[in-house]
């Protein structure tokens, strides 16, 4: 098989040759103009990362970095068989699920003492502390705890190894550039290598490296070690609940069989119909990105900062959480893996 082809390069090979998922140039339409009544508000610029949500770290320092790190580390595979039996993580008085559930653990973890976001502590914590930390209030404990104890464990002694402990160094090598951080992580930390195969060529999503990136970005608020000159180039990422919200609001269709196999049963990492799933949805935000920016210019809007693939996917990811009840009639693909 030949060269690996990009995330965006990918995305766009499976949107040109998917037989289950198809795009709707309509829908991105509509997408595109519901987003465009929020280009110039709070959510689609790059304080809302902290102003929107609680438990993000509020500094810009080390330490935030590091946070971070630990988290998108762990930023894998929360949804659980029946959404009244799940995973739920009590901090600060409120509880949380599916990925906050994560945050709320870390969070809940500092405050007991528990240095979980130093690569000294985590390359060597043991299965037992890891299932303390990450304990859930019900009986379903948060899916894959020996992945996480395992990756924990890894990217603990690479991090110690290669960038002195502290993902700051690593970021500092990047040269202020998404593309070149992006790679630093995938060639250094084997549990980001989101990588499969489809139609006899070698694709990339890199899901976690490009949200490690964004949060990167969004933590050091664009500016000094975070001033990224190519972060327009990363992708949406390409997890299970932005293909819902796409199928929801229209802009992304599944052919009815899949839709029946959602239904019915897992799709496996690397499975046809998964790949085109993520895929297309990827490419799906590019194009109501692209629709998005010619709306602006067309309407002469001012816009707080450039809005980029990273904005409207942090958007829709909120949507789609603000929307879970509407949203009950279009299932997710239920894939179980450290990649998404
Ligand atoms: N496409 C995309 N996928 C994202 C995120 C986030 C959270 N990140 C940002 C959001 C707020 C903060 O600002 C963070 O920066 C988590 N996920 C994925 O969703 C899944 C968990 O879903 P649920 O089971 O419903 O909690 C799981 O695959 C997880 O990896 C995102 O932003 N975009």
């Amino acid at each position: 098989m030949d060269g690996l082809l990009t995330p965006r390069e990918s995305a766009k090979f499976i949107a040109e040759n998917s037989r289950d998922v198809f795009i709707d140039d309509g829908g991105v339409r509509r997408v595109a103009e519901l987003l465009l009544a929020k280009a110039t508000g709070p959510e689609l610029r790059i304080g809302g990362w902290k102003e929107i949500h609680e438990l993000n770290p509020r500094g810009a320092d080390e330490a935030a970095v590091n946070w971070v790190f630990l988290i998108d580390t762990l930023n894998f595979s929360f949804w659980s068989e029946s959404d009244e039996h799940k995973c739920l993580v009590g901090f600060g008085g409120k509880t949380y699920s599916g990925y906050w559930s994560l945050c709320a653990a870390v969070n809940r973890a500092l405050e007991e003492g528990i240095p979980i976001t130093s690569a000294s502590y985590y390359a060597t914590v043991t299965l037992d502390e890891v299932r303390h930390i990450l304990r859930s209030e019900t009986d379903v404990p948060m899916p894959l705890i020996e992945e996480r104890h395992r990756i924990l464990n890894e990217t603990g002694k690479i991090l110690l190894e290669k960038f002195g402990g502290s993902f700051l160094n690593c970021v500092q090598k990047s040269d202020k550039s998404a593309q070149k951080l992006l790679h630093l992580v995938v060639e250094n930390f084997p549990s980001y290598r989101d990588v499969t195969q489809f139609e006899g060529k070698r694709i990339s999503f890199y899901k976690r490296a490009q949200i490690l990136v964004a949060d990167t970005w969004s933590v050091l608020e664009g500016k000094g070690d975070g001033c990224f000159k190519d972060i327009s180039s990363i992708t949406m990422f390409a997890d299970y609940r932005l293909p819902q919200v796409l199928v929801y609001l229209g802009a992304l269709k599944y052919s009815d069989e899949l839709l029946e196999k959602l239904r019915k049963e897992m799709l496996f990492y690397g499975n046809r119909q998964e790949v085109e799933i993520r895929g297309c949805s990827v490419w799906c935000v590019e194009l109501i990105r692209d629709c998005l920016l010619e709306l602006i210019e067309k309407k002469g809007e001012e816009t707080t900062g450039e809005i980029n693939s990273i904005l409207l996917d942090y958007y829709l990811w909120d949507y789609a959480r603000d929307h879970r009840e509407d949203m009950k009639g279009v299932p997710f693909h239920r894939t179980r893996c450290i990649y998404y």
